[in-house]
């Protein structure tokens, strides 16, 4: 029977167990240059068999929190390089998550002070984290964005396939995972409640989902295939993302990746953070349908879930073969050994949630380690 602690190739990448870090935003990393605890942050939680970075922008258009790391400048890859470095020198494999925010941003972080962009000029009921004169952190309103003209696309498919060819060839990354989640700009044009374009990019679920495929092959024709994952948020309603069917959008989604050979495809089961049975349709989503969705058109990337997950939840997803993976987000935020206090069934420590945003030791690189005590 398949366990949690059992190693696995997740396309060509091999991994010592199946528990991954799910990306977790810290806002440390001031001017998108990963902070100077961003190394020891990241090689302390190795063991995971996977880490998925924090989100990370694929350009300054695509930046929409204050203090968060970019994959599109000389400085910001070199802090990722020693990231990576620390990472492998403690056994362990990374990859990042290309970011862009599309609506959910601000002025103040945008181009020359200009507004977001997205699919459609429908503003987000969500807030996002800027800094104040006083340089203090605070959630401020996401601001009106202006609607992408069709001629603007091309330029950030092109802003991908940079970052994904910066990220493996420059910073060193084991891979990359496409962001398509949680109401950023490629799932704002999945969603019909943020894409209301009348050209080949809206309307249709086939047109609502041609921007992420050519994300996706801009992707995996510089990172490869096998180094290239997907996150999948089919249901949230996290930055005012909704879609009144979002079983059929999705299955369309995912027999169009698997014709694509990614090495995985990773999941946020229900709202993001939130109820694992959240539901956009009119009947509950059918998660065992899109993976079989997925399976029957060729598909063979690893499943990884998430949302919510505890380890007996984990080890059942794993030993029934419904997931290949799970991914945890807040428990590895201050249990750096999770594996081993999953391995020994040993409790875990709880997050100071003050630190979770923005700051710098405190509530980062400090929490202790089992080993720390006598377990
Ligand atoms: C990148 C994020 C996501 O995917 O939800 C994020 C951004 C800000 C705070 C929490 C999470």
């Amino acid at each position: 029977m398949t366990t949690l602690f059992d190693p696995i190739t997740v396309g060509a990448i091999p991994l010592s167990n199946r528990i991954a870090m799910a990306p977790l935003t810290r806002n440390r990393s001031p001017g998108a240059v990963p902070g100077p605890f961003a190394a020891e942050y990241y090689s302390q939680r190795a063991t995971a068999g996977l880490l998925i970075t924090e989100a990370t922008a694929i350009s300054h258009q695509g930046q929409g929190y204050a203090d968060v790391p970019g994959l599109y400048g000389a400085d910001q890859l070199a802090g990722w390089r020693k990231v990576t470095d620390a990472v492998h020198a403690a056994g362990g494999k990374i990859v990042t998550q290309l970011w862009h925010v599309g609506r959910i941003s601000h002025v103040s972080l945008q181009p020359d002070g200009g507004q977001p962009v997205a699919p459609s000029a429908i503003t987000a009921k969500s807030k996002t984290y800027i800094l104040g004169e006083d340089g203090k952190g605070a959630f401020v309103e996401t601001s009106e964005p202006r609607a992408l003209d069709v001629s603007e696309i091309p330029g950030i498919i092109e802003d991908y396939r940079k970052a994904a060819k910066a990220a493996v060839s420059e910073a060193g990354f084991d891979g990359v995972e496409i962001h398509g989640a949680n109401g950023y700009l490629v799932d704002q044009f999945l969603r019909s409640g943020s894409n209301r374009r009348t050209d080949e990019y809206g309307g249709s679920i086939e047109n609502r989902a041609r921007f992420l495929f050519e994300v996706v092959d801009a992707v995996v024709e510089s990172a490869g295939a096998g180094r290239t994952g997907i996150r999948l948020s089919p249901v949230t309603p996290a930055n005012d993302a909704s879609d009144p069917d979002p079983q059929p959008l999705f299955e369309h989604v995912v027999r169009g990746l698997a014709k694509r050979g990614l090495a995985y495809i990773h999941l946020v089961e229900g709202a993001t953070g939130g109820a694992r049975d959240f539901n956009q349709g009119e009947a509950p989503f059918d998660w065992a349908a899109l993976k079989a969705a997925y399976r029957e058109a060729g598909g063979k990337g690893a499943w990884i879930v998430n949302n919510g997950y505890d380890k007996a939840l984990a080890e059942e997803a794993v030993s029934s073969g419904r997931a290949d993976l799970v991914a945890f987000g807040r428990p590895f935020i201050a249990n750096p050994d999770l594996v081993e206090r999953f391995r020994r069934d040993l409790p875990l420590n709880e997050g100071d949630r003050a630190t979770f945003y923005g700051g710098g030791a405190k509530g980062y690189i400090d929490y202790p380690f089992v080993t720390d005590k006598a377990a």
